[in-house]
């Protein structure tokens, strides 16, 4: 019998996820089917988009074979039967205040602050690079955490370093590079662009470090189409374009409305429900279907 999740604490709720405390040791980190568009959290939910970003993390997880906080399966008997599918019993960490940025593609704030000052986070880029331009290798491109509803303000290697040690900021940067040079890989080869992703890494009560959080889903990552990748266009996201297409040419919305958006048409949802799928069968050569939480 799976206990309820009204039986778990819980210590926080982001945008599209929560956390809850199970015991002093664990945690159970909970994925919604809410999904954020223009800095808004739409009305409308995308059915089982909680279920997917959790199967590719725990599919990253095991491919990457990095030490990491995960604790128990996708069906541990301690994930409540609400959530099964969608939620991991995780390892209580005490969590690195730092957001550990790779980027391995220029764009984002990363374009806008190399615009202004030919780098990012400090790192110098060659000149004349444009959105969507390869960086090759990736950057380390670190960021403090924002308060809720602000965005994340990018920083330099040298700040990370002062402010947790020159060590650890070393080990997040290797650590963060690799990982995600190793996912990006892996992702490629299976004609899915990366192009930029952020990790969380925390300590044990025995000073290990292990990678924490979500790791390479669409929320945390840029997913982009490779067939359509070219340098110097917007690139489309992967997963979110349907819905941000609808809402800029179709909805009657705008972005400088100064209102929230509308709720999403039945096809819109579906189409992006397939393309969560889509993207997580293709990288992980899975089914879905095969997931847990599935209805019954
Ligand atoms: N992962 C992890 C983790 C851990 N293993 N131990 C202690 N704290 C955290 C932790 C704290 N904040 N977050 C972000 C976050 C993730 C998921 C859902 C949310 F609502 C918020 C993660």
């Amino acid at each position: 019998m799976r206990p309820e999740l009204s039986e778990y604490t819980p210590i926080y709720s982001g945008k599209v996820r929560e956390l809850y405390e199970v015991d002093d040791e664990h945690l159970l980190l909970v994925a919604s089917d809410r999904i954020s568009a223009y800095d808004y959290i739409l009305d409308t939910p995308i059915p089982d988009k909680g279920r997917v970003l959790t199967a590719m993390s725990v599919f990253f997880f095991d491919a990457l074979g990095v030490p990491n906080h995960l604790a128990g399966p996708a069906d541990d008997p301690r994930i409540p039967e609400s959530v099964l599918g969608r939620a991991l019993i995780t390892r209580r960490l005490d969590m690195v205040p730092v957001e550990c940025v790779a980027r391995g593609y220029l764009t984002g704030s990363g374009l806008k602050e190399y615009r202004a000052n030919g780098q990012v986070c400090g790192v110098p880029l060659p000149e004349g690079l444009v959105d969507g331009s390869r960086i090759d290798p990736p950057i380390f491109t670190p960021a403090t955490k924002a308060a809720v509803g602000d965005h994340d303000e990018n920083v330099s290697f040298e700040r990370v370093a002062a402010d947790v040690g020159l060590d650890l900021a070393t080990r997040l940067r290797d650590l963060t590079l690799e990982v995600y040079s190793s996912g990006a890989d892996i992702a490629r080869e299976r004609g899915i662009i990366l192009a930029d992703t952020k990790f969380e890494f925390g300590h044990t009560s025995d000073g290990d470090l292990l990678l924490a959080d979500e790791v390479l889903t669409p929320d945390s990552s840029r997913y982009w189409d490779g067939e359509l990748y070219e340098p110097g266009k917007a690139l489309p996201s992967f997963d979110k374009q349907i819905v941000r297409d609808w809402l800029t040419k179709e909805s009657g919305w705008s972005t400088d409305a100064g209102t929230p958006p509308p709720a999403l048409p039945a096809d819109v949802v579906e189409r992006t429900r397939a393309r969560y799928i889509e993207a997580y069968e293709r990288i992980s050569g899975l089914r879905f279907a095969d997931w847990p939480g599935g209805a019954a």
